[in-house]
């Protein structure tokens, strides 16, 4: 079931064998619909010899195809939708010996993955994205790609394995044998010199943290990249950044769409703090837990040989507090766990002051995790509404103030001489390289990325949904954030091993009931990362 070509009917294409056949595969060609009406597939609909793209639901470029009971598929752009008469080539994939043992390589054309896997017998069969993977066909030969690779927004462990396995991934797999380095972000496309990546140059950069080729916030100007893009004869870039590189990476393809290049744009969904939507979980993310396991035990460490010790932990997680959260449930020695997305308050019956107090009179120490954008609330007065580079508000620090606020409780009661310690390890977790299974997920994502250019595909970020690797349109991981649901069940878990207080009223409780569920149809629950 690829989706509907510009150029109204399927493209002839060249097959290995020599024979014609046609781009379109010839099931579920059902109907598509566009701003939201109905049109036969192969009826010309959608005007699909348009070079302005398709629109549904205020979404330029998206391309929807339904099946029957309830089948929607949210398919990614392909070059052919603005490109007339592209040849196409057979995969060199299939005369290479390490790939060719396996039975059924190539992803068959039609396969696509389900965004919601639970499922009544009534239900509707929903919501799908399409399958990544290497197809038989390929859009580019070997020696015309010239790719690209840039990095950007904040540091990630893992970002020096997707640079390493993009190169290694397009000359082994492919046989592409120009691939340059974008430095220091999207500025570098016009503002610094390339590099120029092959296999040996990134042969051991996965035991590095941080990138290789830097990176920045800010300097997104659409017009100068593009320029860049086509005046170095680029015809393939890999963007690795968290939301807002996507949403950077979605108007440089629009952009070479309006353009009519034959330039892939492909996104890898980069952020430590795993917010990014529709997605099982983000690299990087495996390694920082991992990692802040150090400081909370540093932590507790601390506060169990001081008499009322108390040890405050910041771990990253601007808006979504999963990095908390799981470090919080793997460490166990965690007395309580604050995040953006739950509201929380120090006086009173209740309150974060009572809870401590209880805690250190029962077992003479507490350890505290906050992530760093919990209670901004509290410190608002404060804030100067400053934005980095990219726009994002910056954020207070919470633990200092947290920390400053326990000591002033504290200093009221002479009987209870506290022992504070502030740890923000935020820097030294996010700047270590990644983790065994970040490393191979990073690899997956790298080959996906690589697989879907080649194949033609443009206008997409890579990532796996439940469990399977997928092609997903821009504006599906830049529209909403993923958040801890703290009406999941692994909050509950949380709060069930931590005992702390919920601080949430049974008003609260109802109204977090009703507001709508991140986890219907589009986005990953919390449980997504282990359901
Ligand atoms: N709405 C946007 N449109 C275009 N570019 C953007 C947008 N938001 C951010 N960017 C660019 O994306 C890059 C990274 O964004 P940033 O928010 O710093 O990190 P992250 O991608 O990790 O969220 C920056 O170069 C920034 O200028
Ligand atoms: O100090 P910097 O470089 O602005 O980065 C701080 C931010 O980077 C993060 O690690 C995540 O960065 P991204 O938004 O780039 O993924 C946040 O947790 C933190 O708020
Ligand atoms: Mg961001």
């Amino acid at each position: 079931m690829e989706s509907l070509p510009a150029k109204g009917p399927a493209h002839p294409v060249a097959t290995s064998n020599g024979t014609c056949s046609n781009h379109q595969p010839s099931d579920l060609r059902s109907s598509v619909s566009v701003r939201g009406t109905q049109a036969p597939a192969r009826s010309g609909g959608l005007k699909l010899g348009s070079r302005r793209g398709m629109e549904f639901e205020g979404r330029p470029f998206a391309k929807i195809v339904k099946g029957d009971n309830g089948y929607v598929l949210e398919d990614v752009p392909h070059l052919t939708d603005y490109i007339a008469d592209l040849p196409t080539y057979p995969n060199p994939l299939q005369d290479n010996p390490a790939y060719s043992v396996v039975k059924q390589y190539f992803v068959n054309l039609d396969d696509t993955v389900a965004q919601k896997i639970v499922v009544h017998k009534s239900s509707p069969r929903g919501t799908h994205l399409r399958r990544a993977g290497p197809r038989q066909k390929v859009y580019f030969e070997s020696d015309e790609v010239r790719a690209c690779i840039v990095t950007c927004g904040g540091l990630c462990p893992g970002l020096n394995t997707v640079i390493r396995e993009i190169v290694c991934g397009l000359s082994h797999m492919y046989g592409v044998t120009r691939i340059l380095g974008i430095e220091g972000g999207y500025r570098g496309f016009y503002a610094r010199n390339t590099i120029s990546l092959t296999p040996k140059y990134v042969n051991d950069i996965h035991k590095r943290g941080g990138t290789v080729l830097g990176t920045s916030r800010g300097g997104h100007v659409t017009s100068k990249i593009v320029d860049s893009i086509h005046d170095r004869g680029i015809n393939q870039v890999y963007i690795i950044g968290g939301d807002g590189t996507q949403k950077g990476a979605s108007v440089i393809f629009e952009e070479a769409q309006k353009r009519g290049l034959k330039v892939s744009v492909v996104g890898i969904p980069k952020t430590i703090d795993n917010d990014i939507a529709v997605i099982d979980k983000s690299f990087g993310f495996d390694t920082a837990v991992e990692e802040a396991q150090r400081a909370i035990n540093a932590a507790h460490v601390e506060s169990e040989s001081a008499e009322n010790g108390i040890g405050v932990v910041k771990l990253m997680g601007r808006n979504s507090g999963f990095i908390a959260m799981y470090a919080t449930l793997a460490s166990r020695d965690v007395d309580c766990c604050l995040i953006p997305e739950s509201p929380f308050y120090l006086e009173g019956p209740g309150g974060l002051f009572e809870f401590i107090e209880k805690r250190l009179k029962e077992n003479g120490h507490a350890v505290l995790v906050v992530a760093e954008g919990a209670g901004q609330e509290f410190i608002a007065e404060q804030s100067t509404d400053m934005k980095d580079a990219s726009g994002n508000k910056l954020l207070l620090d919470i633990g200092l103030w947290l920390s400053q606020k326990i000591k002033e409780h504290f200093a009221k009661k002479p009987k209870m001489v506290i022992n504070l310690k502030y740890i923000d390890p935020t820097y030294m977790i996010r700047a270590v390289p990644s983790n065994a299974s970040d490393n191979v997920y990073c690899t997956l994502l790298a080959h996906s990325a690589i697989h879907g250019a080649m194949a033609g595909y443009t206008g997409f970020t890579v990532g796996p949904v439940n469990g399977r690797h997928s092609y997903i349109p821009f504006y599906r991981v830049t529209e909403s954030q993923n958040k801890v649901v703290i009406t999941d069940r692994m909050w509950a878990r949380l709060l069930s091993s931590t005992n702390q207080p919920s601080f949430l009223s049974h008003e609260d409780v109802e109204d977090a009931r009703e507001e709508p569920h991140p986890t219907e149809d589009m986005m990953n629950c919390t449980d997504g990362i282990l359901a």
